[in-house]
């Protein structure tokens, strides 16, 4: 396949050569180039719209605007609430980025790498830690895992991090919560490089996640599998009125901030909020993330709601497997009843937010080696079309280039940048 692949890309630089307009390349300079000569426009084009949300100027509507659309109805009147699929939406996540660390091997021999530090013998978390590390597997992503025993010293743990701080074989780190009792948590979260931050929970990358403008280099996974679940079911947030039920550091919060940024109307209910179910039920989208099973009843829903439940709660039971079984924040019976859409627990938010993990690993990866990820220009595609050529990328027309970064790509010396061996494969 790869001899096969390699001979195809050889004519189709061929192709290139003899056809105007060329390719269509996009390095990290052009693109800063383009940028600038944007800057009087009074939106700005950024790379992450998608997650981050669409950069648009605040421009006040004048009252009066629409509801969102009814929710379905059987023909007794029930609503037939729709079970968001968290598997099997984690599964075509993972499946891209499989595909994207193939192609990284393969181009520059190199893989991501994901470190996790474990302090202690909870059980819930030694579970979420191995579902972590089985899911680096399955996409090819190399993990590493250092464990420590509940008693050791804040300085054992902070050794830890700064051992895999400095190994460039590592492109995330992340320190598995909650820490034992007498550890600062600040300090432990604080010694993470920014760079290998795939939690985003460095203090820099969530003030960036806050502040207008500005990009942070990673965004919390749960905040973001959130946002990926709501964006994945065709849920479209401008707008829309969304309570967030909890404010902790690492989901409330991020994912409030997340989503502003897409043009949401954000309430956050907490432990001191009055009447929680009065603002809950306001809300056309409930985010749950208190930590508290069961806390989130029928009667706090609109008819019509979706709701995603990251409430993951364990609850002792010897009769399972790991002497425990999870439940979510919402009352999950009661909510089929109102809601319109909602996630399961398990099966729902967990799985994705792992998969988001493995996405940040990977960006990680990708900007350490200054890989950029584009298109293949048009007229490849129909080159291969014309030619019958199946290819490895015929259904996802993205491949990855790998320059470094005192190259820029342009047409005029794409020929001898496909054919230097210096840069690696370039397709
Ligand atoms: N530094 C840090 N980063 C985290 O991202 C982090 C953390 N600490 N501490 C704990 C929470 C919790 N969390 C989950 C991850 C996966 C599942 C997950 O995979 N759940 C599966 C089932 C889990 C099971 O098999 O029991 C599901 O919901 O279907 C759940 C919860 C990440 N957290």
């Amino acid at each position: 396949m790869r001899a096969a692949l390699s001979s195809t890309l050889k004519k189709v630089s061929a192709a290139a050569a003899a056809s105007r307009p060329r390719v269509a390349f996009v390095s990290p300079a052009s693109h800063h180039h383009r940028r600038h000569h944007q800057s009087n426009k009074p939106t700005k084009k950024r790379k992450d719209d998608y997650i981050l949300g669409p950069d648009l100027p605040d421009i006040w509507a004048t009252p009066g605007s629409s509801s969102p659309p009814p929710p379905a109805e059987s023909e007794t009147g029930e609503l037939v609430p729709a079970i968001i699929d968290g598997k099997s939406i984690a599964e075509e996540i993972k499946l891209g980025i499989a595909k994207e660390v193939h192609w990284m091997k393969d181009t520059i021999k190199k893989v991501p790498g994901l470190a996790v530090v474990l302090v202690g013998q909870r059980r819930d978390s030694q579970t979420y830690v191995r579902n972590k590390i089985k899911a680096c597997e399955e996409v090819g992503i190399r993990s590493l895992m250092a464990e420590l025993s509940e008693e050791c010293a804040e300085d054992e743990v902070l050794n830890a991090v700064s051992k895999f701080n400095q190994d460039p074989s590592v492109h995330g780190v992340l320190v598995q919560l909650p820490l034992p009792q007498h550890m600062d948590e600040d300090t432990i979260l604080g010694a993470v490089s920014l760079q290998k931050d795939v939690d985003g929970f460095h203090p820099l990358n969530m003030g960036n996640l806050a502040l207008r403008g500005r990009e942070p280099l990673f965004i919390p996974c749960a905040a973001k599998a959130c946002i990926e679940l709501l964006l994945r079911s065709g849920i479209k947030l401008k707008g829309k009125n969304v309570a967030v039920i909890g404010r902790s550091n690492v989901v409330g919060l991020p994912t409030t901030l997340l989503l502003q940024r897409h043009h949401a109307t954000v309430s956050v209910v907490h432990a001191f909020t009055n009447n929680p179910a009065d603002v809950t039920r306001e809300a056309d989208i409930v985010i749950s993330a208190a930590g508290v099973p069961n806390l989130v009843r029928g009667s706090w829903l609109k008819r019509g709601a979706i709701v995603i439940d990251v409430g993951t709660n364990p609850i002792e039971d010897p009769s399972f497997e790991h002497g425990y079984y999870l439940r979510g924040d919402v009352c999950y019976e009661e909510a089929l009843q109102v809601a319109s859409a909602i996630t399961p627990v398990p099966g729902g938010v967990g799985p994705v937010t792992v998969a988001m993990l493995l996405s940040n690993t990977l960006d990680s990866a990708k900007r350490f080696f200054g890989i950029i990820h584009i298109s293949v220009p048009d007229f490849i595609c129909s080159y291969r079309k014309s030619q019958n050529i199946p290819t490895e990328t015929e259904d996802d027309p993205k491949i990855l280039v790998c320059l470094p970064e005192h190259i820029h790509c342009n047409d005029m010396n794409f020929n001898k940048l496909a054919s230097d061996k210096s840069i690696g494969q370039t397709f």
